[in-house]
């Protein structure tokens, strides 16, 4: 499998904020990463430094085997779609699509107006007439349509509806699958996107806490709860990444699969185990009560 992306203790600090902080990572061709985390966690400065907008503070930075500051050749290959997107003033929708094929080798003009369509965007209305979820939209339709090798969403959708922001990820979907790329979308929306993702990464206070495959992080967490006394015992020596006690109750979040002697030893003693949603796991580890650093040890 092609490298696309390679990050080797990349860290970026403001003055005494470790925006991000000895991070290490890959992603490979033809995949859908989630990079995920609270705010001010550092994943648009991770961003910015792949798409070349920051200088790194130190480390390592390679997108397609090279440098990207200043690199024609590996910014050529990349659409960032971020949410604050600026345009020139006098720009209607249709000049925006107009200029794409300047940046984005791959444009496929035939795509972006069927996208246009979907999405029931004015071609000829200026853009600072549009409503925030009319810009957003436009940002999904440059995305997708510039079919660029690594395309990177960032919180692309502010102000989309439901219907739209399932457009999205349904046109994502079926273009992804007849033109594979690298993707990345960063979004707080993760029980949304969840099914979309191949590949999770984790970013909490400038550090890498998670770098998964979705499909190993499924069904790799359980929440378990009974009565304390009869949890406590069940729970010593795996990983425990969230405790929450109510009444004479424990709810614990485990990772790691259970084995089937562990179901038979839950149920002897009366524990109901259910399933983590990827949401659940992400705001478990990166919350206050979280302690997934303690166990990642
Ligand atoms: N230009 C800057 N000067 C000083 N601090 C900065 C600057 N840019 C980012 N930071 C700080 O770096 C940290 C990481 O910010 P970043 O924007 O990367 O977070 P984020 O994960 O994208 O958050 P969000 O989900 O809210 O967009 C924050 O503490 C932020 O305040």
């Amino acid at each position: 499998m092609t490298t696309i992306v390679e990050i080797n203790g990349l860290s970026k600090h403001y003055g005494n904020v470790k925006a991000v902080d000895n991070v290490s990572f890959k992603l490979e061709e033809g995949k859908i990463y989630g990079l995920l985390g609270r705010n001010g966690a550092g994943k648009t400065t991770i961003m910015h430094m792949l798409t070349a907008q920051i200088f790194k503070t130190s480390g390592e930075l390679k997108v397609f085997g090279e440098e990207p500051i200043e690199n024609e050749k590996v910014l050529n290959r990349i659409c960032f779609i971020k949410e604050s997107q600026k345009y020139p003033d006098a720009f209607r929708v249709k000049d925006v699509l107009n200029v794409c094929p300047l940046f984005f080798p791959n444009w496929d003009r035939e795509f972006a107006l069927a996208l246009v369509e979907d999405f029931r965007l004015p071609l000829k209305r200026r853009m600072k007439k549009l409503s925030r979820g009319m810009l957003s939209a436009v940002g999904i339709v440059v995305g997708l349509a510039s079919r660029a090798p690594l395309t990177i969403f960032d919180e692309p959708y502010l102000g989309l509806d439901a219907v739209s922001r399932n457009l999205f990820y349904d046109k994502l979907l079926e273009d992804y699958g007849e033109y594979p790329r690298t993707i990345v979308l960063s979004t707080h929306l993760i029980d949304e996107v969840s099914q979309l993702l191949e590949h999770v990464l984790v970013i909490d206070a400038g550090k890498l806490l998670l770098n998964e495959e979705a499909e190993t992080l499924r069904g790799n967490a359980s929440n378990i709860v009974g009565a304390a006394a009869q949890i406590e015992p069940f729970l010593s020596g795996k990983k425990v990444i969230h405790r929450a006690p109510f009444g004479g109750l424990l709810s614990a979040t485990v990772l790691g699969r259970l084995s089937e002697q562990d179901r038979k030893r839950a149920a002897e003693l009366g524990l109901e185990i259910g399933p983590v949603s990827l949401q659940q796991m992400v705001v478990h580890m990166t919350g206050s009560n979280g302690n997934y650093e303690e166990v990642a040890k």
